[in-house]
């Protein structure tokens, strides 16, 4: 059930007002959901009850420090992609020890942060990654405890910015080299090789490429325990995806039903073919956990009627949210006051200067100047993928609590945005 509904004819998150939020907080705003959040959370939690699993939230869809406080407290590890979102987790009052370290980059610095802090693994993507671990380990007289990260060339079936598992992706090792690189991984004195890990994908709506990936993964661990390399856990990554509210595209299969099916198939190889022993299931969902959790709220300055299109040009824009622009994501955007009046077409836009700066397209509204809009489903790669292009400070962000709502990240102010820069004397 969604924690954002109309009541009366006003949109409400948790039984606020969002107009109430607009006129204390500002626009434009991204509002969060408690509920909804520890909801979402819950359906992996209650699948991954009484079983050897840990649900590591991948926190590049939405750091908020608010969030990631929430969702440690509910006993969440992370699945980090630098030293930064580190820190974060550590600020939030997270656990290292349950941090998963993803990313084809790491540095230097980041390994030794990472190291220092203990995390619970290494997702790694590459010989030569595996090479610099093991010497940045060795020069702190530590193991490293890794895993690889293995391209299953499995077909996500998603856009393609976005799908991560098929051959020409950066990401992850090739199936064929995996066996190779594993044994070049138990040759190294300062790494500890524990697990396996992939991530095929985001904003996939059938759990099919993700059971087919688990069977290549599953696959692998029996070639590798015939070579002598044991491993303790195996990490399916996260891509579930959410439901936007697109007309053709459907739901995503539920958490519970996808966790359903993925923990019978593990259990029934552990019995059949892994001789019983036990195994760790890891899981990077970061979508799935707040993309519903969010809206993103807006207020309409102007409408302006063109040769060819309607523009309803509001507060928020390509900086606040950039799936339209980078991926031509479809949002859904709908007024905060309902209303009967007759609708107009209207592409939505912001005021950055850029043809690209749309955030929906061809839409019925009846709006008027000053009324607010909100995007639904924006609490997922909304926020972090914030810039601060034309100079214009992210957006602030609140959490509604039963009724209460919290400023969890104040607006940022122009002179803030210069403050690290200085001229040349
Ligand atoms: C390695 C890794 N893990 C987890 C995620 C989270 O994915 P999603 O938000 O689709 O669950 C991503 C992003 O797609 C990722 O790159
Ligand atoms: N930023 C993307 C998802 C990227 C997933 C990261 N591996 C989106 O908004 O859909």
């Amino acid at each position: 059930m969604s924690q954002f509904a109309y009541q009366n004819g006003v949109l409400h998150a948790e039984g606020v007002a969002l107009n109430a939020i607009a006129e204390q907080y500002g626009t434009p705003t991204y509002v969060y959901s408690k509920a909804q959040l520890l909801g979402n959370f819950a359906a992996y939690a209650d699948a991954c009850a009484g079983r050897d699993a840990l649900v590591c939230y991948a926190m590049k869809a939405n750091s908020n420090l608010a969030i990631l406080d929430l969702l440690a407290r509910q006993g969440a590890g992370f699945d980090i992609v630098s030293g930064g979102e580190l820190l974060r987790v550590i600020a939030a009052g997270g656990d290292p020890r349950k941090v998963i370290f993803s990313g084809v980059g790491k540095s230097v610095d980041e390994m030794r942060l990472a190291l220092t802090h203990d995390i619970l693994c290494f997702n790694v993507e590459s010989i030569p990654e595996l090479h610099r671990l093991n010497e940045v380990a060795g020069s702190m007289g530590k193991k490293a405890r890794i895993s690889l990260r293995v391209n299953p060339n499995v077909d996500a079936k998603t856009h393609p910015y976005i799908a991560t598992g098929l051959k020409a992706n950066k990401f992850g090792v090739a199936f064929s080299d995996a066996l190779d690189t594993y044994r070049t991984a138990a040759s190294l004195p300062h790494l500890d090789v524990c697990g396996i890990d992939c991530h095929i994908g985001s904003q996939l709506l059938d759990d099919a490429p993700l059971l087919e990936a688990l069977d290549k993964l599953i696959e692998l661990i029996d070639t590798l325990d015939a070579e002598g390399i044991h491993l303790h856990h195996l990490d399916i990554g996260g891509g579930l995806g959410v439901d936007y509210g697109e007309v053709g595209e459907g739901a995503p299969v539920a958490v519970g039903d996808y966790l359903g099916r993925l923990f019978r198939r593990v259990d029934a190889w552990r019995a059949e073919r892994h001789g019983g022993k036990p195994i760790k299931v890891i899981f990077e969902p970061g979508r799935s956990i707040v993309g519903n959790t969010g809206v993103l709220l807006t207020r309409v300055e102007f409408l302006k009627h063109g040769e060819e299109k309607n523009f309803c040009i509001v507060d928020a824009a390509m900086n606040d949210m950039a799936r339209p622009a980078l991926y031509q994501a479809w949002m859904d955007m709908q007024p905060v006051v309902q209303s009967s009046a007759a609708g107009e077409t209207f592409d939505v836009v912001g005021p950055i200067c850029e043809s690209g700066d749309w955030l929906a397209r061809e839409r019925a509204l009846a709006v008027a100047p000053g009324d607010l809009l909100v995007m639904h489903t924006a609490g997922a790669y909304g926020m972090t993928m914030a810039s601060n292009y034309n100079t214009r400070g992210r957006a602030a962000e609140v959490m509604v609590d039963g009724g209460q709502t919290h400023l969890v990240r104040r607006r940022e102010t122009p002179q803030e945005l210069f403050a690290l820069e200085s001229v040349l004397k």
